[in-house]
């Protein structure tokens, strides 16, 4: 779907009015995997209530024209009026009770769907603004707009049941004056699809300002920004933004809201000149013996039931259309797996044998030529990579800031799968191989790493979900990171609440939440190992001991470091240097301290800042 408003203005037209129809066995799908039985139990119920008023206006029709004739008819009227009216008492109750349970069932089932696909998207998915856009609205509304779309569409079938049950009341009377009565909603509809068309560009036009004050809302309310933002004191200046933002909306909306008061008015102005017509139409045929008492108070009663059941009609069927938009979002959302999937399903790349994740064993990794650029973005991120990297390496990464480290790993991770070149592994395409397969032999810690708020046991057993409740494991994991000794003195070792969020919960240094995500990565039997910048929260002591750790296990694995201390990098079998997205050396420390090329020079620099801290002068440290 576009996403230009302009085209879309299209949603609230009279051809997708037709079109809305459309969605209805795909969305009736998702009602049935909601709950099966409460979907049955809403649909009878909401026929039943289609028929009732007809059954109504006739109940009372009979009972008063009966007060004429004799004993037994009246009481049988009586009974008979008394029945539906119970009818419609039960009905309607046992309607609202169904339809509470089913909304959340059906809000939940939608929920689960929507965090599963997010779980299931690339990472070139994930970033893409539109994907973002969509998954917002369909996420904000999942809470109430499904439900309300089973309720328009079952409000629109109960209430056509209504009112062709109820104009055949009129047709028996006069047949012009029923298509009269319908002439007036048909003459509104069309004005009222207007607006809608009207209301649905400024709700459009909104989602990007409304995507901007919920992140200013999140920067306020959340503990990551709150430090800064106190300390810069730009608190006013974020809710200055967000009150001109939401006071725009009340501005649009107010406009609106005069718009549709004033159509509202004209059209419920001529209801009232037919009702008053009709009226004295049934009127006059009583008065001149042509109809019974009864029947003058059923017309009246069924007028006011075609006026008010033909609204409503008009207004489900444009709430429908303006659902449409949600409808098209969740079901382009829920489909964009899909997509995704066929790339790497080419039957020429698949071999079952290393499909299999039994079987799959990363040996070597070769990179040749490999250029990236980011979706949507012009400036290319990677140019022509090549290295390869064989079972028992290791291979550093260094360079300045933006020379494309962290992009080069999330490549070989496959978290980015679109790149000109190839990337082999053990010899093949690496699309040759399941995703979650492949990525499932590599143990990464990421610059960027999650603290989770949530018990330590999660926070290391995550890196391996199967084995969160083995001890030896996570003792293990948790040695080689060097926290064991922490976590005997933690209150409940493994089981201690980690973080500030919730209760009981213990907070740790940027550096202990860092050494909690390497053991993380360690929980893992990996082939291959990467540590984007472990050090950036680790004081040379504990970065030592994290590099010396990480020898020992990546021995007869891959091992894949980035770290802006040179003097950290010096064992590793292979140094990349990358400068502005290519690789301008790669060597082991002699050979690029021989070669005396960029690393020499950044490594002296180091080196010489080192000399200096160590004599008690400036700290320069991080200079590459
Ligand atoms: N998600 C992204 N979308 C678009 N561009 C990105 C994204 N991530 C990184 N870039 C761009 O790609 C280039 C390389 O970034 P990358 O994060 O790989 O650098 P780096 O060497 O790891 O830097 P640092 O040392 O600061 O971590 C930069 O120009 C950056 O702006």
């Amino acid at each position: 779907m576009s996403d230009n408003w302009t085209e879309n203005m299209d949603m609230i037209s009279v051809p997708n009015v037709i079109r809305s129809f459309g969605y209805w066995p795909r969305v009736f799908q998702l009602l049935w995997r909601a709950s099966p039985g409460y979907l049955l139990a809403i649909t009878s119920l909401n026929l039943i209530q289609g028929f009732l008023p007809a059954l109504s206006i006739g109940a009372t029709q009979q009972l008063i024209n009966s007060i004429t004739s004799n004993w037994d008819e009246m009481i049988g009227s009586f009974l008979f009026f008394i029945s539906v009216m119970l009818c419609t008492l039960l009905s309607s109750s046992l309607q609202s009770y169904v339809e509470t349970l089913f909304q959340g069932k059906l809000s939940n089932s939608i929920n689960i769907m929507v965090m599963e696909k997010a779980a299931s998207l690339t990472m070139s998915d994930f970033e893409n603004a539109k994907v973002q856009d969509q998954l917002k609205r369909v996420q904000n509304d999942s809470g109430h707009l499904p439900f309300q779309i089973t309720k328009q569409i079952f409000g629109i079938v109960s209430n056509l049941v209504s009112l062709v049950a109820i104009s055949t009341i009129l047709v028996l009377w006069k047949w012009w004056v029923a298509l009269l009565l319908f002439l007036v909603p048909l003459v509104s509809f069309v004005f009222f699809l207007r607006f809608g068309q009207r209301q649905f560009v400024v709700n459009w036009k909104r989602a990007d300002r409304s995507r901007t004050a919920w992140y200013l809302s999140y920067l306020l309310t959340r503990d990551s920004s709150f430090k800064e933002v106190k300390l810069y004191n730009f608190a006013s200046h974020l809710i200055a933004k967000y009150r001109g933002i939401v006071e725009g909306f009340l501005r649009e909306d107010k406009r609106l809201a005069r718009k549709q008061a004033s159509l509202t008015f004209t059209f419920q102005f001529i209801d009232l000149g037919m009702f008053t017509l009709t009226l004295f139409l049934a009127f006059w045929s009583a008065f001149h013996r042509q109809i019974q008492l009864g029947n003058v108070v059923g017309i009246i009663q069924a007028i006011t039931q075609i006026q008010s059941k033909s609204q409503s009609i008009i207004q489900q069927v444009l709430g429908l259309c303006q659902s449409n938009l949600y409808m098209e979002q969740l079901f382009a959302f829920l489909d964009i797996r899909a997509d995704r999937m066929e790339r790497r399903d080419d039957p020429a790349l698949v071999r079952d044998k290393h499909n299999d994740r039994r079987h799959l064993r990363i040996e070597r990794i070769e990179f040749k030529n490999v250029s990236f650029s980011y979706p949507e973005q012009n400036q290319t991120s990677l140019r022509k990579i090549g290295f390869t990297l064989e079972r028992g390496e290791s291979m550093a990464i260094v360079g300045h800031n933006g020379s494309g480290k962290s992009t080069l790993i999330k490549l070989l991770m496959q978290l980015y799968t679109a790149c000109e070149g190839q990337i082999l592994v053990n010899g093949l395409p690496v699309q040759a191989y399941d995703l979650s397969a492949y990525q499932e032999r590599i143990g990464a810690v990421f610059q960027d790493f999650v603290q989770y708020e949530m018990p330590l046991r999660h926070n290391v057993g995550y890196g391996n979900i199967e084995e969160i409740d083995n001890e030896r494991k996570l003792w293990q994991a948790s040695s080689a990171a060097g926290i064991d000794a922490f976590i005997e003195k933690l209150p409940k070792r493994f089981d201690t609440q980690l973080g500030r969020w919730f209760e009981e919960g213990y907070q740790l240094s940027g550096g202990q939440w860092q050494r909690v995500a390497i053991a993380r990565a360690f929980m893992r039997d990996a082939d291959v190992y990467i540590l984007d910048e472990p050090s950036s929260f680790l004081d040379p002591q504990a970065e030592r001991e994290v590099f010396e750790k990480f020898r020992e296990l990546v021995k007869g694995r891959i091992g894949i470091f980035i770290s802006h201390r040179l003097s950290s990098v010096t064992f590793a079998d292979k140094i990349m240097v990358l400068h502005q997205g290519e690789v301008v050396e790669i060597g082991t420390h002699h050979e690029l301290m021989n070669n005396n090329g960029t690393y020499a020079k950044l490594y002296r620099i180091q080196a010489d800042t080192y000399i200096r801290q160590a004599a008690g002068q400036q700290d320069y440290t991080n200079i590459v």
